[in-house]
C-alpha cells in the first residue's frame, strides 16, 4: 500500500508472527494468563467458574462471545478480583509484557482502570507503581525488544475521572503516556467526564476515548468535538456515516470526512468487535472499507484473554479475510506508531530503526 515494490507479498503465518507489531489498545485486566488467574484466585479465595487453565480460558472466550458489550464486560469481575495487591499487579504486568514480546510486539500502550484495584486497600499511586514495577522487570529482561507505556483508564459509569486524569499527569514522566475512559457505552456519554478532558487539555496531556463501539455516531462526535480526544478507542461505528452506493461510489458524511481528513487514529479491535456484536465477522468487519478509504486505521487486540486473541492472530485473520500483504501490515503498524502517545523523536526512532528494517527483512525472504 505504501510501498514502491511491485510484487505484493501475502505473508505466511510465521512471517506475521515475526513482523514487528504495535498495539495501542490492550487492556491489562483483559490479558491475564489463565493459569495465573487460577493461582492468584486460590491465594485470595476467589471462586472461579472453572478450575483448569484450559477450561477457564474457554469460559472467558465463550462468555465474552455474547453479542453484547455489557455481558462481555461482566467477565472482567474475575480478573479484577485477583488484581488487588501489589505483588499480584506486578506479576500480571510482568507476564503481560512477556507475552507481548513473544507475540512480536515492539511498542505497546497498556490500559487498565486504577480505581478498580483499590478494593484491598492499595492507593491509586500504589496501583500505578506496582504495574510499573512489572512492566519495568519484563522490559529490562527483554533487553530493548519492546517499549511499553501505561494508559490510565477511568470507568465511564463511575465518577473518578478527574482524579484518574490527575493521576495520569502526576505519572507522565514515569511510564504513563495518557488517559482513557472505558466501560459500558450506552447511557454514559463521554461528555459526562468533560471536566477531566478539559483538565488534560490544559495540561498538554493525551487521551483516547472508547467511543463508537457499542454506540454510534453521537458518541464519536462527542469524543472528538466536545472532549477533544486524540484517538478513538474502536471508533468502528464511523462507518454509519459512510455511504457506499451500488455502483461503488463512496460518500462520507461530515463527521467521517473530519475523522479521515484530520487523520484521527482508529484503534480497531476486530476479534473483540465480533464478540460484542459490533461486527458480524472478521470478513465483514468495517476495517476492510476503512482501510480502502485510507482512514488512520490501527489493529489492536483489546482483550487477549476474553477475545482469545493476540496481535499475530488479529493480523493473520485479516490476511486470511482480506488478502492483506506485508505492505498492508506495515502500513497498519506505522499508522499505530505514528499515533502513539510517545514523543515524536521516539516514535520516529522505532519506525526507522525497528519497524521498517523488520519488514524489509521479511520482504527480502520473498513470498
Ligand atoms: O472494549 C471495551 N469497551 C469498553 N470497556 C472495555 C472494553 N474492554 C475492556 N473494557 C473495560 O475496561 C476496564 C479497564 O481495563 C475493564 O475492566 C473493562 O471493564
Ligand atoms: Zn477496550
Amino acid at each position: 500500500m505504501s510501498s514502491t515494490r511491485t510484487e505484493p507479498i501475502v505473508p505466511t503465518a510465521s512471517q506475521v508472527a515475526r513482523a514487528p507489531k504495535v498495539v495501542l489498545h490492550d487492556h491489562l485486566d483483559g490479558g491475564l494468563r489463565p493459569a495465573t488467574v487460577l493461582e492468584l484466585a486460590r491465594e485470595v479465595d476467589h471462586a472461579l467458574p472453572a478450575d483448569t487453565a484450559e477450561s477457564l480460558a474457554q469460559w472467558f472466550a465463550e462468555s465474552a462471545d455474547s453479542g453484547s458489550l455489557e455481558r462481555y464486560l461482566e467477565t472482567f469481575q474475575h480478573t479484577v478480583a485477583v488484581m488487588q495487591t501489589a505483588p499480584a499487579l506486578t506479576r500480571v504486568a510482568r507476564e503481560f509484557v512477556e507475552d507481548l514480546v513473544a507475540d512480536g510486539v515492539v511498542y505497546a500502550e497498556v490500559r487498565y482502570a486504577p480505581e478498580q484495584h483499590v478494593e484491598h486497600g492499595l492507593s491509586l499511586d500504589e496501583v500505578v507503581a506496582a504495574v510499573k514495577q512489572g512492566f519495568d522487570e519484563a522490559v529490562n529482561a527483554a533487553d530493548g525488544a519492546i517499549v511499553v507505556r501505561q494508559l490510565l483508564t477511568a470507568m465511564r459509569h463511575q465518577a473518578r475521572s478527574m482524579e484518574i486524569a490527575e493521576l495520569a499527569v502526576a505519572w507522565r514522566d514515569r511510564g504513563v503516556a495518557g488517559f482513557d475512559i472505558a466501560g459500558a457505552e450506552a447511557g454514559y456519554p463521554p461528555t459526562r467526564h468533560l471536566d477531566a478532558f478539559e483538565y488534560l487539555q490544559r495540561e498538554n496531556g493525551y487521551f483516547t476515548i472508547h467511543a463508537g463501539e457499542a454506540f454510534g455516531l453521537p458518541s464519536i462526535w462527542q469524543a472528538l468535538q466536545w472532549c477533544g480526544a486524540d484517538r478513538l478507542g474502536h471508533g468502528v461505528r464511523i462507518v454509519d456515516d459512510i455511504e457506499v452506493a451500488d455502483d461503488g461510489t463512496v460518500t462520507l458524511g461530515r463527521l467521517a470526512a473530519y475523522v479521515r481528513d484530520r487523520r484521527v487514529p482508529l484503534e480497531l479491535c476486530p476479534a473483540s468487535n465480533v464478540q460484542t456484536g459490533a461486527a458480524s465477522s472478521i470478513a465483514e468487519h468495517p476495517i476492510g472499507l476503512l482501510t480502502r478509504l485510507r482512514f488512520r486505521v490501527t489493529v489492536n487486540t483489546d482483550n487477549r484473554l476474553m477475545s482469545d486473541t493476540s496481535m499475530t492472530k488479529e493480523m493473520t485473520a485479516l490476511v486470511d479475510a482480506f488478502g492483506y500483504t506485508l505492505d498492508d501490515l506495515r502500513w497498519f503498524t506505522i499508522n499505530a506508531m505514528k499515533s502513539a502517545f510517545l514523543p515524536f523523536d521516539e516514535r520516529l526512532t522505532i519506525i526507522d530503526e525497528v519497524i521498517k528494517p523488520g519488514y524489509a527483512a521479511l520482504a527480502a525472504e520473498g513470498a
